[in-house]
């Protein structure tokens, strides 16, 4: 059975009255080590959020999307330019800080990690990496593309005048999270708009 699966994983199903609901928080991950794993469109915008709330973040992945090579390019994201390996010493290329130094030989190369997201395009690649993480004892583990092996879900956010607004679908219509958002921004700018 897969973690969380008793309750249709932590962002699953949610759909009897009965069922536990994922427990909402606002993480402190400043400073914390946050790999990503697989470099594309969904790995843009995990690596976005990541940063904004100041972690840590390693990509590993032999391509990484324009917006990842800009913050490595900045030094805010160390690449680890090659597909993902089991155990592999990820000593992170491009910053030698402690933080991004995952490990040793024979260390099981994610277990320095607070967060780690598998979103290559390549299930069984994501299925290893979930894995890899579960067995090194990583906290926080999601697979992008399927919410069953996550232990966490990423959420719509948006963020106006001092409030953070988040917005979850638990994990069944991420479009429809994205789109209530967004007319929670506009009905936030609105707001704000009639009080001035
Ligand atoms: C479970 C979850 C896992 C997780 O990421 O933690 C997940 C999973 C999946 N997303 C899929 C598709 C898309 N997701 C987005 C966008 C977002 N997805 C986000 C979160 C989550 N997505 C988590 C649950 C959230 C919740 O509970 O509601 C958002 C809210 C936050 C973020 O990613 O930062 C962000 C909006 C950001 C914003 O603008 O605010 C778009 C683009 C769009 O809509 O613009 C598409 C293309 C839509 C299309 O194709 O129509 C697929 C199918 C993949 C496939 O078919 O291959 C899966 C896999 C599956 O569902 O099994
Ligand atoms: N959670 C979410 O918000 C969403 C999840 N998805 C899912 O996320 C997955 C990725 O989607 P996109 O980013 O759009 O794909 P993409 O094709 O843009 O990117 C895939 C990335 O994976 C990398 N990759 C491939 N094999 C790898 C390996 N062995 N090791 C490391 N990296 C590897 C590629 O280099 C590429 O950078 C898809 O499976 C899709 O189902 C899709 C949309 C939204």
């Amino acid at each position: 059975m897969t973690e969380g699966s008793a309750s249709g994983g932590a962002n699953g199903d949610v759909d009897g009255a009965e069922s536990p609901r994922p427990y909402p928080v606002n993480l402190d991950i400043r400073g914390r080590l946050a790999v990503v794993v697989g470099g594309g469109h969904v790995a843009a915008r995990k690596v976005a959020s990541l940063l904004r709330s100041g972690a840590h973040v390693t990509v590993i992945s032999p391509a990484i999307d324009p917006r990842i090579a800009d913050e490595v390019e900045r030094g805010r994201v160390a690449w680890v330019d090659k597909p993902y390996k089991s155990g592999d010493n990820l000593f992170a290329a491009g910053r030698d800080d402690d933080q991004t130094d995952l490990g040793h030989d024979g260390d099981a190369g994610l277990a320095r990690a607070f967060i780690v997201i598998a979103c290559t395009d390549d299930p069984a690649v994501n299925a290893l990496v979930v894995h890899d993480a579960r067995a090194a004892g990583v906290p926080l583990i999601n697979n992008a593309a399927d919410p069953v092996q996550s232990n966490f879900g990423n959420v719509a956010v948006t963020e106006h005048d001092g409030l953070m607004v988040t917005v979850s679908t638990y994990g069944k219509d991420p479009s429809r999270a994205r789109k209530v958002k967004e007319r929670i921004t506009r009905w936030l700018w609105e707001l704000s708009g009639r009080a001035t």
